[in-house]
Parts: C-alpha cells; structure tokens; sequence
C-alpha cells in the first residue's frame, strides 16, 4: 500500500471504470494509466463477486505497474481480502466507521456528499476523502443526488473551511476537460471522472489532456 501522505498531485485526478460495449474494464484502466492517470477506481455496478474479484486482480497489477492507487467501490471485503489500496462507498454501502473497523487505519476510504452534512458526517467517521457530486446530470450513474454545479462546490468548500474540515474533496458527476478550471476555483482538490475519457476519440490523449489541465490549475 503506498503512503496516503505521497505528492497530492496524485490525487487530482480519479478514473473510475464504467461498463462500455467498446472497451473492457482493465484496457479502460490501462488507457487511463497510459494517460497519466494515478488514481482508479475500479467500479463495475451489475457485476457479480467473482466477475469482479478476476477483474481487480488485473487491474491492481496494472495499478502497481504504474505506481497508481487502486480503489474498488463498494466492495469492503474484496479490498481487505486483495489488499488493494481502499474502498469508495456511498449512502446504500458499508458505513463509513465499519468499514474503517474491517479495514483499519492503511487503507483509504473514500464517502459520497452530496451536503455538507454528507461531508461532516464522513469527516467524523474516518473518511479520507470525499466525492462529491453530482456536477452536472450523467448517465453514468442511476438515482442521482440533486445536482449541485459550481455553487454547491463553493458553499460545502466554505463550510468545509468554516468548521475547520480538511479532506480532500473530489468533484464528480458529467465532468469534463473544458469544466476543470471552474470547478477547481470552487476551492475543491480534484476531480473524478469516467464517461469524458471513455467517450473520447482517443481516451488516452484525453486523459493526458486533462492530466495537463490539472497541473496548469494547480495552487
Ligand atoms: C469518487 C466517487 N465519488 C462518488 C461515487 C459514488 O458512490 P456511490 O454513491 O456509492 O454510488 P456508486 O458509485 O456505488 O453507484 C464514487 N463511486 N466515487
Ligand atoms: C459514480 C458517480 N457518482 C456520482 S456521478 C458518478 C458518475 C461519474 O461518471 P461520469 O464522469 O461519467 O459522469
Ligand atoms: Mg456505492
């Protein structure tokens, strides 16, 4: 597991997989990797275990190839069981205090806000990072949290920073390249993100497009 204190650059940019006709799970993290991408989330919603735990096996060599950080959403006891480097779990998941008890203090915990409550209450469990969304509509997911734009950004940053909350928090939901500076000016520390990439004409070139973006905005 790599050191959660490593270079925060790292952790400006998530991928997180989706389920597409073109591309398979583990080339859809590859390209991102190739495109400079450190940070995966690999999240396959209508899978079964043991799809799942034959693709994470793929996916975290690549991961490790790279020198990436590899999250798996939802799935608390296959993360603990491959030793992966953590979990993303949202409002229907594990709570955010059990998993950190399953889990303990090495592996990362990503929770999902859509309030500022969300924030503060992932804060108090042990959350070590927030995503939050969604931006903008995405068909990426099902059920969505009421959308929040660049407005919702700036009152849960302020609020964030009125009550003294400091974790990273990651934008998401519909993002694309052209979105990156103004979202990053709402005072979050990243972005999150699936569907542009994989839209893309060539979603390596776009990853390393956004990779670019990312450093240009950066503090
Ligand atoms: C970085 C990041 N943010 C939010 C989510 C959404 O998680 P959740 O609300 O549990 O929904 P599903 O992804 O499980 O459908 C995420 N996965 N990653
Ligand atoms: C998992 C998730 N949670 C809120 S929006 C979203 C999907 C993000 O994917 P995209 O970048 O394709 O909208
Ligand atoms: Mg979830």
């Amino acid at each position: 597991m790599e050191d959660k204190t490593m270079d925060m650059n790292h952790f400006k940019l998530q991928f997180i997989t989706h389920f597409t006709d073109t591309y398979s799970y583990l080339d859809s993290a590859r390209m991102a990797l190739e495109g400079g991408c450190r940070w995966v989330q690999l999240r396959m919603k209508h899978a079964s275990d043991e799809e799942t735990e034959a693709v994470a096996v793929e996916v975290q060599k690549l991961c490790r190839t790279y020198g990436a950080t590899f999250l798996i959403d939802d799935r608390v006891e296959l993360v603990r069981k491959l030793k992966a480097d953590g979990v993303h779990l949202g409002k229907n998941d594990m709570p955010i205090a059990e998993a950190r008890k399953i889990l303990g203090k090495d592996f990362l915990i990503g929770g999902t806000a859509n309030t500022f409550d969300d924030v503060r209450a992932h804060y108090e469990a042990g959350a070590d990072y927030i995503g939050c969304g969604p931006f903008r509509f995405t068909t990426t997911k099902e059920k969505l949290s009421p959308i929040l734009g660049l407005e919702g950004y700036r009152s849960i940053v302020q609020q964030m920073k009125a009550e003294g909350i400091h974790l990273p928090i990651v934008a998401i939901g519909g993002i694309t390249l052209e979105d990156i500076p103004a979202i990053l000016q709402t005072g979050v520390t990243g972005i999150a993100l699936s569907g542009t990439i994989l839209r893309a004409e060539n979603p390596v070139e776009e990853t390393r497009k956004i990779v670019n973006q990312l450093k240009m905005n950066n503090e």
